[in-house]
C-alpha cells in the first residue's frame, strides 16, 4: 500500500477496506491523499472494485446497500467521517452511461444540479457552460450527440460543487480525438476550479499526457498503489496482475482465469426454444404470478359477496317478500354473476394491471434500444416479444376468469349462508346454477358469448397497449405517459366490448 504524501491533501483516505456480499475483500487497509488541483488515473483489471471505490466515495448508497462492508476514514474539507457508519458525500460523480435526466433540458439538467448544491458561484455557472457553447439550454438531452450528452453531464457535475471530481470511465467508446479533448478538459477544469479529479479508466493512453498520478488497484494484495503514469509501466503492472490478458485491463480480476465456467454454457438452441423463453416470462408475469392470481381472486370474491347481500337485502320488495321470491332471485343472481358481473370486474382488473405491464416493458426495451439490438442481431422481435404477449393475454383472460368465477361463487355461497343460516348449500347450488345446470343451446351461447367477450377485449386491450409501447419514447417518463395511456385505452376497450356483446348476448 502506498500512500502519495502531499502538502496540502484536498482528500485524505486512510485504512479503507472493502468487503464486497459475496465476502470477497477488494481493498484492504488502503490509505490514498489527493491534492487541489491533481488528476489521479484509478486503473486495475476488471471487476477489481475501482467503480465501488468512486461510488464510495460519491455516497452512492447501493455502494453500502445489501451486505457490503465498508471500514475507513476519510478527512476532507475540514470534515473527518468515518466510513463505517458515515456516508461519504465528497465526490461528484459523472456516471459511465452519464445518467442524464432525460425527461429534462440540458439547461435543466443544469439547473436542477446547481439548484441541489451546497453553493454555486458565478464563475462555476461560467466554467460548466463553457462546456456547451454547441448546446441550446433549452434542448432535450435526448436529441443531444453522445459527445454533448457527455459534456452536459460532466457540467450539471460541476454545478454539484463536490470537493473532488469522480469519472467513471469517461472515455470508453470515445475515439483518440474526443479522448484527449476529453482529458484536456478535465485538466482545464481541475487548473480553473482548484479541485481534483480521479479518473476510472481502462484506456489510459490518451489521458496519461494529462494525468499527474496513477493508482493501482491492486488485486493480488488488495491494496492501491502508486504506478509510474507510462503506458509501458501500467501495462507491466496489470499483465502481472492478470498474466492471461492480452490488453491492458481487460482481461478479469481472477488469479487464474480460464474459459472453464463458460465451458458447455453456451448450447445452441432452437426458435421454439427463444419462443418459449419469452414466453414463459410473459406468462408468468401477465397471467401466473401469484400476486395476479390473488388479485383477481379478491376481485371475484368482493363481486361475489357485493351481489348476494344487495340482491337480497336490496330486493325491490322488501325483506317481506324476501323468502317468497328467494329461489327466483338466485337464479337471475347466478345468471348475471356468470354471464355479465364476473366477466365484466375481472376483465377490467386484468386488463387495468396487464396493460400497464405491456406498456413499461415494451416502453423500456423501445427506450434502451433493444427492439433495435433484436433487429440487428436478426432476433424476431415480433413474434416473440408481441407473439407472446397477446398469447397469454389471451390466456390470462381466459385462466383468470375461471380464478374469478371459482372464488365468485364461493363467497356467494358464504353471504348466502349468512343470510340465510340453516339451509342446505344444495338449495343454492339448485337454485344459482340453475339455468346452466338445465342446459340447452341457449345456455351454450350464453357461455360462448362470456367466452367472446372475455377474449376479444383482452386481445384488443393488449394490442392498444402494445401499441402504445412500442411508441418512440425518449424518456422515463414517457413510459409513464404510456403506461397510463394504455390502461384508459384497456379500460375503455373492456368496457366497449362487453358492452356490444351484451347487447347482442341478450
Ligand atoms: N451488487 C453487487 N453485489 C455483489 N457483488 C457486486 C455487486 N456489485 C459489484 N459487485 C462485485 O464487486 C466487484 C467490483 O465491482 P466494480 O464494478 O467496482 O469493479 P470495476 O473494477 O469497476 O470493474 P470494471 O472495470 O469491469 O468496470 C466485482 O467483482 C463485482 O462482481
Amino acid at each position: 500500500m502506498t500512500t502519495a504524501v502531499l502538502e496540502k491533501p484536498i482528500l485524505s483516505l486512510r485504512g479503507l477496506t472493502i468487503v464486497a456480499p459475496g465476502g470477497t475483500t477488494l481493498v484492504e487497509n488502503a490509505s490514498f491523499d489527493i491534492g487541489a488541483g491533481e488528476i489521479v488515473l484509478l486503473v486495475g483489471p476488471s471487476g477489481s472494485g475501482k467503480s465501488t471505490i468512486i461510488n464510495l466515495l460519491s455516497g452512492l448508497p447501493d455502494a453500502k446497500a445489501g451486505g457490503w462492508r465498508v471500514t475507513g476514514t476519510l478527512d476532507c474539507g475540514g470534515r473527518h467521517l468515518d466510513l463505517s457508519r458515515e456516508r461519504s458525500d465528497v465526490g461528484g460523480l459523472v456516471f459511465q452511461d452519464n445518467a442524464l435526466f432525460d425527461d429534462l433540458t440540458a439547461g435543466e439538467n443544469l439547473r436542477i444540479a446547481a439548484d441541489h448544491a451546497p453553493a454555486t458561484d458565478g464563475e462555476l455557472r461560467t466554467l460548466a457552460t463553457s462546456l456547451l457553447p454547441d448546446v441550446a439550454a433549452d434542448k432535450p438531452v435526448s436529441s443531444c450527440s453522445g459527445g454533448q450528452q457527455q459534456r452536459v453531464a460532466i457540467a450539471r457535475t460541476l454545478l454539484a460543487n463536490r470537493p473532488i471530481l469522480f469519472f467513471d470511465e469517461p472515455n470508453s467508446g470515445l475515439d483518440i480525438r474526443s479522448s484527449r479533448a476529453l482529458a484536456g478538459m478535465v485538466r482545464d477544469i481541475c487548473k480553473r476550479m482548484g479541485k481534483p479529479a480521479v479518473i476510472v479508466a481502462h484506456h489510459v493512453e490518451d489521458l496519461l499526457p494529462e494525468a499527474d498520478r496513477v493508482l493501482l488497484l491492486d488485486t493480488r494484495n488488495r491494496c492501491l498503489r502508486a504506478v509510474e503514469p507510462s503506458l509501458d509501466a501500467i501495462e507491466r503492472e496489470l499483465l502481472a496482475l492478470d498474466p492471461s490478458a492480452s490488453r491492458v485491463s481487460d482481461g478479469p480480476a481472477t488469479a487464474e482465469p480460464s474459459a472453464a465456467p463458460w465451458e458447455g454454457r453456451l448450447p445452441s438452441a432452437s426458435r421454439g426454444h427463444w419462443f418459449s423463453r419469452y414466453f414463459l416470462e410473459y406468462f408468468w408475469v401477465l397471467c401466473a404470478s401469484p400476486l395476479m392470481l390473488m388479485y383477481v381472486a379478491i376481485g371475484g370474491m368482493i363481486v361475489g359477496f357485493v351481489e348476494i347481500w344487495f340482491g337480497f337485502n336490496y330486493h325491490s320488495f322488501g325483506g317481506y317478500l324476501k323468502s317468497l321470491l328467494h329461489d327466483e332471485t338466485l337464479v337471475g343472481l347466478g345468471l348475471i354473476q356468470v354471464t355479465v358481473a364476473v366477466p365484466l370486474i375481472t376483465g377490467i382488473l386484468v386488463v387495468a394491471r396487464n396493460n400497464a405491464i405491456i406498456a413499461a416493458d415494451l416502453g423500456n426495451r423501445v427506450l434502451s434500444s433493444q427492439f433495435r439490438a433484436m433487429a440487428n442481431l436478426r432476433i424476431p422481435a415480433m413474434a416473440y416479444l408481441i407473439g407472446s404477449v397477446l398469447l397469454n393475454m389471451v390466456f390470462a383472460s381466459v385462466v383468470l376468469m375461471a380464478v374469478s368465477m371459482s372464488t365468485a361463487a364461493w363467497t356467494s355461497l358464504q353471504t348466502w349462508h349468512l343470510l340465510f343460516p340453516g339451509q342446505s348449500s344444495e338449495l343454492f347450488r339448485e337454485n344459482f346454477f340453475r339455468v346452466f345446470l338445465n342446459g340447452g343451446p341457449h345456455v351454450t351461447m350464453d357461455l360462448v358469448w362470456v367466452l367472446v367477450k372475455t377474449v376479444t377485449s383482452s386481445v384488443v386491450a393488449g394490442l392498444a397497449a402494445i401499441v402504445i409501447g412500442l411508441r418512440k419514447k425518449d424518456s422515463v417518463v414517457a413510459i409513464n405517459y404510456a403506461i397510463a395511456e394504455s390502461i384508459i385505452a384497456g379500460v375503455s376497450i373492456t368496457l366497449f366490448v362487453h358492452a356490444i356483446v351484451g347487447i347482442f348476448q341478450f
